[in-house]
């Protein structure tokens, strides 16, 4: 488990460096992908199991939505019973996946300190805890001991950011980019499809997704040595709508089901999608947002580039089974949560009927 009791202090506000970037051969998998419905077994084909820690995780199958011919009803059951589907036929070219990889790659390989220096204004740079603000500071106070280093990149801000003295942000500006148009593109249908097959009344699906809100984190989990904090980023729900995440072939993923943390095979050429706290929220509960953590290796380092969409700002979230809420009102409560528990309650806070 992810015991936060057992962290040392020194953790707590990661300081000093983190260990430098490996450029070590990742793992290859031989998974192939097996749709959940037709299995209830776990699948033992990837080589990357979970993290030599004590974690209890077993790998599954999770549901398979297919992008170009788009089943609803696919796309409906994943949402009720995952709240994750893995994504094919997403569109998004293996050549610039290829290249915003080799960006990424290139980016966490320099120095703690250039790190910190060149990825300013508008991106920024975190090591430690990221539970964040959304202009991407990081929050003080927080409990989350997560391992892993971040570059948050807000999309609409790019175009401005003055990456012309450095050859490498300019070649990395201009291909996340293009990998963040596809994926506005990718999250747009999808949401289009989820508001359609939850035949949402105009109130709800007013609180739609809007396209500015976007902004991607690039992540470097280094390994651990010690098995018993194995813990690359703790357990949580996102807030957003919907977040697509690209996890290299290392895994380390998990998300859970059924009272148990099941390992996600990396699967290349696929992307997952999270339903969010704010896609939960205004499908009346009927769609889950997903419980998931990230377990790290003793041997090898893990990368994953993240997407996170939202409402905007000033929309109010309409639902039955929740008080209205703006996504400002929601981030605002889970900042106060964060800093004065210790962590985030999310949509529990605005339940209707909740105690105060
Ligand atoms: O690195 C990953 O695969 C997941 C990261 C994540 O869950 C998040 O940023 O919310
Ligand atoms: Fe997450």
């Amino acid at each position: 488990m992810c015991n936060l009791e057992s962290y040392p202090p020194v953790f707590r506000h990661l300081t000093g460096s983190p260990p430098p970037f490996q450029l070590t051969a990742t793992t290859t998998t031989t998974t192939t992908i097996e749709d959940s419905s037709s299995s209830s077994s776990s699948s033992s084909s990837s080589s990357s199991s979970s993290s030599s820690s004590s974690s209890s995780s077993s790998s599954v199958p999770i549901p398979v939505v297919d992008l170009q011919s788009l089943s609803l009803e696919k796309l409906g059951e994943a949402c009720k019973e995952w709240g994750v589907f893995r994504l094919l036929n997403h569109g998004i070219p293996p050549r610039l996946l290829n290249k915003v990889e080799e960006h990424v790659k290139v980016l966490f390989s320099l120095s703690f300190e250039s790190k910190q220096a060149l990825l300013t204004n508008p991106l920024s740079y975190f090591w430690g805890t990221p539970v964040l603000t959304p202009s991407g500071d990081a929050l003080r106070g927080a409990l989350s001991f997560n391992w892993l280093e971040g570059i948050n990149v807000p999309l609409t801000q790019l175009p401005h950011f003055q990456s012309q003295q450095d050859p490498r942000l300019e070649d990395f500006r201009h291909f996340v980019e293009e990998y963040g148009r596809h994926l506005s593109r990718i999250a747009t249908s999808l949401f289009e499809a989820m508001v359609k097959n939850l035949k949402l009344c105009p109130k709800q699906s007013e609180s739609s997704l809007d396209e500015s809100t976007g902004f991607i984190r690039l992540y470097r989990y280094p390994p651990r040595s010690l098995v018993d904090e194995a813990c690359g980023m703790v357990e949580h729900t996102d807030s957003s709508l919907l977040s697509i995440v690209n996890q290299d072939q290392v895994g380390g993923l998990e998300i859970f089901k059924d009272n148990k943390w099941l390992l996600v095979n990396p699967i290349s050429d696929t992307l997952l999608v999270h339903v969010g706290d704010m896609m939960q929220a205004i499908s009346d509960d009927r769609y889950m947002s997903v419980k998931h953590r990230v377990r790290v290796k003793q041997q090898e380092e893990r990368l994953s580039i993240c997407y996170f969409v939202f409402p905007a700002k000033g929309c109010v979230v309409r639902s039955s089974t929740y008080k209205p809420f703006t996504y400002t009102e929601f981030q605002q409560q889970v900042q106060n949560d964060t800093k004065t528990l210790g962590y985030k309650l999310g949509l529990q806070r605005f339940k209707l009927n909740a105690p105060a």
